[in-house]
Formats: structure tokens, C-alpha cells, sequence
């Protein structure tokens, strides 16, 4: 059983990918924070800007097989076929692996889907995953040590970005902490990357423009 809080069509609107078309499956539960806001404070991730309490957003529900899963997804997918593009999904959450599993992943290819996940890095991965994005969170050891983007949001006392630079990712990104200090802190995250040219910015653009 797979429970899910919603499953939309938007951009990708953060990380390498930013600016292309996909659904997103937005998984229940995080490992590192209840999802209630008053547990926020004592939670080992204290900065999430996302509700993925329940299965009652849009597309949500609970999905008895994998094969539920990737019908829920392919319905969402509104792009038309292409030759060049294929059809893409992110898994995200809440923290996606504590759910996504082999056979979903395997559903989701078999529908024709490239499969990319969000992930706070804290669990390890199933096989086959086209991309992976860790976002380490300090006080959380990060086990899935390989990938494509390692994108951490900034700044996090306890999980600097030195910390992080020597593991096997293709990129590595600064994504400045929303909140109040967003504007604070996207100027630090520019000094620190012009002075570190190993690391860019990754902007949270869906905010900016008003989607999902
Ligand atoms: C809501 S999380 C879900 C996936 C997974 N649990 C994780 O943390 O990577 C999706 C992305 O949003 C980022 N994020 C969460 N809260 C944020 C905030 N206040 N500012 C910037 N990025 C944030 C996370 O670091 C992660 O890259
Ligand atoms: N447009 C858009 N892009 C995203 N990239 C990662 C997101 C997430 O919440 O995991 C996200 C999201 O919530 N919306
Ligand atoms: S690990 Fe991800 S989903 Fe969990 S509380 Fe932190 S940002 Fe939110
Ligand atoms: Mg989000």
C-alpha cells in the first residue's frame, strides 16, 4: 500500500531540472518531522514548507499495488508524446523512500515514465531511480552518498556545505531557506557560491511565479 497526499502536473521548480514539465507524487510522512505544526519545534527538520499530513490533496489516495500507483501517475501526465521527451515523474513527500520501492519503481518505467526522487538522503535508494536529489539535513546522517543533485538548503548550522562537497553528485547546489529570512539568506547562499565555484544556486522558481 502506497499512501499519497497528492499527485500533480506542474515545472519542476527547483535543482538541475528546473523549468521542466512533470508530475509530482508527493508521498506521506517524513522521518524527520511529524508534519504537525506543533511538534515543529522539537523536529530534526524544522524548516519544511510543505503539509504531506494525509492522503486528502489533490490525486491523493491510498494505492493497494504499484501498478494503482503508476495508473494515478500516467493519469496526471498531461504532456503530449514526443520523441525527445519522455514523460517525467518526481517522487517527493514528505520523504518518498520510505515508501517508493522496487515495484513502484518498476510500474512507473513499465508506464513510460523517467523516475526522479527528493530525497533527505537519510535512506537508502531502489534500484534504477533515473535521478536522485539528496538535501541533507543537519542532525540526519546522510546514507545515500551518490546521485545527481545534491541540492542543501542553506544555511543549516550543523550540515555546511563542506561537509558534503567530496560526495559522488553531479552537481551541488545552495537553495536558500524560505521563511522569514528568505531574502537574508539567498544573499548569503550567492556570496557563498560566488566565493565556492563548485556550488551553484537553486531557486525555488515555482515560488516566485505563482505554481505548485
Ligand atoms: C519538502 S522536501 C521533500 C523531500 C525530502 N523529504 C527532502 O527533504 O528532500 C522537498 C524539497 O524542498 C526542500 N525544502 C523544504 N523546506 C524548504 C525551505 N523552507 N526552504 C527551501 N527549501 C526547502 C527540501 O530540502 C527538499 O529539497
Ligand atoms: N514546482 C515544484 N517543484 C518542486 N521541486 C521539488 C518540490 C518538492 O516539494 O519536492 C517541488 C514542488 O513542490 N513544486
Ligand atoms: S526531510 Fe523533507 S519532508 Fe521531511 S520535514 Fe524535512 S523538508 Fe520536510
Ligand atoms: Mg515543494
Amino acid at each position: 500500500m502506497y499512501r499519497v497526499k497528492e499527485i500533480f502536473y506542474t515545472l519542476q521548480g527547483e535543482g538541475s531540472h528546473a523549468g521542466r514539465p512533470a508530475v509530482f507524487c508527493r508521498f506521506t510522512s517524513c522521518n524527520l518531522w511529524t508534519g504537525r505544526e506543533k511538534d515543529r519545534h522539537r523536529a530534526i527538520c524544522q524548516f519544511c514548507d510543505t503539509d504531506f499530513v494525509g492522503t486528502d490533496g489533490p490525486g491523493g489516495g491510498r494505492f493497494h499495488t504499484a501498478a494503482d500507483l503508476a495508473s494515478a501517475v500516467t493519469r496526471a501526465w498531461a504532456g503530449e508524446p514526443h520523441e525527445r521527451s519522455k514523460p517525467y515523474v518526481v517522487c517527493t513527500g514528505g520523504e518518498p523512500l520510505l515508501q517508493l520501492d522496487d515495484d513502484a519503481v518498476h510500474a512507473l518505467h513499465d508506464a513510460g515514465f523517467e523516475v526522479a526522487v527528493e530525497t533527505n538522503g537519510t535512506q537508502p535508494a531502489p534500484a534504477g531511480l533515473d535521478w536522485i536529489c539528496v538535501s541533507p539535513k543537519a542532525g540526519a546522517p546522510v546514507v545515500l552518498t551518490r546521485g545527481h543533485d545534491l541540492k542543501l538548503v542553506f544555511p543549516q548550522v550543523g550540515a555546511e556545505p563542506e561537509m558534503f562537497e567530496d560526495l559522488e553528485f553531479e552537481h551541488f547546489m545552495l537553495q536558500p531557506m524560505d521563511g522569514p529570512a528568505r531574502v537574508a539568506n539567498t544573499e548569503a547562499a550567492v556570496r557563498y557560491c560566488m566565493k565556492h565555484p563548485q556550488w551553484r544556486l537553486s531557486l525555488q522558481t515555482h515560488k516566485y511565479i505563482g505554481i505548485a
